[in-house]
């Protein structure tokens, strides 16, 4: 592994628990019976924890979209063509799709990222609209070969962190989340998530876009024979993401260790944002400390990964989507932990009886 990435990564440490403990004894004192704002209480700990302080703020919100394409989509796993890729790029730009919505109702700003889109970007990047990192043109097919060598996993993952490393230091960001687009990205996940957790591809493999039943069996197909012929080691995080992975989810993964490098609360996406997260979880698992489950998403398999890294998303919406969407809805409620230890009074500062 370069210096650079392994420097980074043993400088990840676990969030402070001792503030943490701070956080939760004054929690308790809050105006409320005890515990009663239940899920808000362990965020309000988790963010005093990460942000050493009673007063965290995560006002400066960021959505970070890392767009990539996929050799694998040669085999159909998808029920969309590639060039909806660089196509919803346009529509992010255009302030047109779904994240860009949510994300003005949270009040979060949406950064789009070239990870890996098959075609050049040229204007958009001209424009400054969207973030120059392509590593290449797609990963390659990884039912034949790995979908990238290890030197561009490597470089992907640098590349995550460079960005929201400016997004913290220059732009000021307080809380960032992790979004995707890559048509053919759900089956890199499903094998990530498959040589991961040891589940099955059939267990942990769902139908992305919406491919019909024998479109699902065509996928499941091809991760097995990707996971077969490339052997990635569970135990080598960077082994799995060079073989089976993409450049989104590698650049995914980089922004989480980022974040957490500078520690910021990172609120983690759908079904490929929690496969890079299990990636970022496999380079120190340190890491997740920083994490926020935003949301169940209805791909099958996503349960498996929040399993695997030990943490409970806050919203089930039924959302499928990705692009950042579930995180942004979660924001707000990371929010609302924050507002709630910054501005509930205490029993004794509200003036009101303790006990019966
Ligand atoms: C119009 C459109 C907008 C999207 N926004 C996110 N995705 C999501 O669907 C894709 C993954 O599903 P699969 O593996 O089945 O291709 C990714 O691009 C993901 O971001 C979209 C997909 C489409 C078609
Ligand atoms: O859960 C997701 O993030 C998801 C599911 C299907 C397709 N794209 C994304």
């Amino acid at each position: 592994m370069c210096a650079k990435l392994a420097e980074i990564l043993q400088g990840i440490q676990p969030s402070n628990k001792e503030w943490g403990q701070k956080a939760k004894e004054y929690l308790n004192n809050l105006a409320t019976p005890p515990g009663s704002l239940g899920e808000l209480l362990a965020l309000a700990e988790q963010l005093a924890a990460i942000k050493e302080t009673l007063k965290p703020s995560v006002k400066n919100k960021m959505v970070i979209v890392m767009a990539g394409d996929h050799g694998v989509v040669e085999e159909g796993v998808s029920a969309f063509p590639q060039e909806v890729t660089p196509q919803m790029v346009a529509n992010f730009v255009k302030g047109g799709a779904s994240i860009n919505v949510l994300s003005e109702v949270v009040g979060a700003k949406v950064v789009v990222v070239d990870m890996g889109v098959a075609v050049d970007l040229t204007d958009f990047i001209e424009k400054g609209s969207v973030l120059p990192y392509k590593i290449d043109y797609g990963t390659k097919n990884m039912t034949q070969e790995p979908a990238m060598t290890r030197e561009q996993a490597e470089k992907a993952l640098l590349a995550g962190i460079e960005v929201v490393s400016k997004m913290i230091q220059e732009k000021g960001a307080e809380l960032i989340a992790t979004g995707d687009m890559g048509i053919g990205n759900t089956t890199p996940s499903s094998a990530i998530v498959s040589v991961m957790t040891g589940k099955t591809v059939a267990e942990v493999t769902g139908r992305g876009t919406g491919v019909d039943d024998k479109g699902l069996e065509n996928k499941i197909r091809a991760i097995e024979k990707a996971v077969k012929i490339n052997k990635p080691d569970p135990k080598d995080a960077l082994d799995v993401l060079s073989k089976v992975g993409g450049y989104e989810i590698a650049g995914i993964a980089g922004v989480i260790l980022g974040a957490a490098y500078h520690k910021v609360p990172v609120v983690v996406d759908g079904f490929i944002s929690t496969a890079g997260a299990l990636i970022a979880k496999g380079l120190n698992p340190n890491v997740v400390d920083y994490m926020i489950a935003s949301h169940k998403s209805v791909e099958v398999g996503h349960q498996h990964m929040w399993q695997e890294l030990g943490l409970n998303p806050i919203l089930d919406l039924k959302f499928r989507l990705g692009e950042g969407t579930g995180a942004a809805m979660a924001m707000n409620v990371v929010e609302a932990a924050a507002q709630v230890i910054n501005k509930v009074l205490t029993f004794e500062d509200a003036g009101v009886s303790k006990d019966a």
